[in-house]
């Protein structure tokens, strides 16, 4: 097997606040993610998604930084790099990122033209009009009109905007783009038109892709594979049809049965009741316990360590009742909605 292009082992990161206190945002994450794979990173918000995209491009905020383990790209450590660093030697080249919108990407004086034929100044040996050129091939990619080239950003609805991005993003031909919450800021059906344009690179482009989201049903139709996170913790990893044929994760099971399923349009979704905890230190327990139905004194007794789910030593549930999850989840979820605290539906 080739070496991941993107390696999360052991991953704390911690940001200081007034006063002196952490926020302990994430806590030995370890995942992995395959050459060419579309991986999916999803969980609830405050969950540390965007502190593992910003901890990839040494972009985390200025009371941030990785306090444990190491993060590969491509064989490399890079948890130590500076932005500076980072932007100097791997962004755009390497790893390009979509973000939730383009305000902070997009050079708002400056004619998209003008900023790729700047970025090929820094980054290549292309001319200007060479830029130009393959900025036009690259709008075309995205479904964005040649002619509109020589717009300014604010002249693009967030739609074009978001698009021109990924456009940007192809530009050096990276290896890996980071898209955090790449359609939250649009509407439903310009949502479905990005991660069309996005699903399309993975058939052109040999290009891998992190693709951070709320939304599990977004991972489960565009990626291969995933990782859940909660409360500043990986909860399970593995193949996308491993996690939703067989989760074994409790947070994985009931996000699986909050979102809609085409497959049963009628069913109610389920609510997960609480609140993650406020990760003052590190914790040293299942940070879902408190709102888990199934949680057991066990639960509190250190953080949990990565099980291989049966049959595929790729899957990986960090519980300790993982074992006995398909069982109990079973027949947790087909009791009737009243007599179930946290799904409305009790499917
Ligand atoms: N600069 C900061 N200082 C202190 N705490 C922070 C800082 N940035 C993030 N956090 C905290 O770190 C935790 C993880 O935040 P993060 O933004 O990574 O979560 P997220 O899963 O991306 O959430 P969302 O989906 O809402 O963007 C949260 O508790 C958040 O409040």
């Amino acid at each position: 097997m080739t070496e991941p292009i993107l390696e999360f082992d052991g991953v704390d990161v911690e940001y200081e606040t007034r006063g002196g206190t952490a926020v302990h945002a994430v806590n030995d994450a370890t995942f992995a993610i395959e050459e060419g794979d579309y991986f999916g990173l999803v969980g609830e918000s405050g969950c540390g998604k965007s502190t593992i995209a910003d901890a990839v491009v040494g972009g985390l905020d200025e009371n941030g930084a990785v306090t444990g383990g190491t993060i590969r790209f491509k064989g490399t450590e890079i948890q130590d790099y500076s932005e500076k660093q980072f932007n100097r030697e791997i962004r755009w080249k390497e790893i390009s990122v979509i973000p939730q919108s383009s305000m902070n990407s997009l050079d708002p004086v400056m004619k998209l033209s003008q900023q790729a034929a700047e970025m090929a100044k820094y980054h290549t040996d292309l001319s200007k009009a060479e830029a130009v050129d393959r900025l036009r091939e690259l709008f075309d990619v995205v479904g964005l009109s040649e002619s509109r080239i020589h717009d300014y950003p604010h002249q693009f609805s967030g739609g074009m905007q978001q698009r021109a991005i990924i456009a940007f993003s192809l530009f050096l031909r990276p290896s890996l783009i980071i898209a955090d919450e790449p359609t939250t800021a649009l509407d439903v059906i310009m949502q479905d038109q990005i991660l069309d344009h996005i699903n399309e690179l993975k058939d052109d482009w040999d290009i891998s892709m992190l693709l951070i989201t709320h939304d599990i049903s977004v991972v489960f139709e565009n990626c291969d594979s995933m990782a859940v996170m909660h409360g500043g913790q990986v909860a399970e990893a593995g193949d996308v049809v491993e996690l939703f044929d067989r989760p074994r994760h409790p947070y994985a099971i009931l996000l699986q049965k909050a979102f809609p399923d085409v497959r049963y349009p009628d069913r109610e979704l389920a609510v997960i009741d609480g609140h993650p905890p406020q990760l003052r230190e590190k914790p040293d327990f299942c940070t879902f316990a408190d709102r888990c139905p199934w949680s057991t004194a066990e639960c509190y007794d250190g953080a949990p360590d990565p099980r291989p789910v049966e049959g595929d030593d790729d899957h990986l549930a960090w519980c300790v009742r993982a074992d006995e999850m398909e069982e109990l989840a079973a027949e947790h979820l087909r009791k009737p909605p009243e007599e179930t605290s946290i799904l409305k539906g009790g499917r």
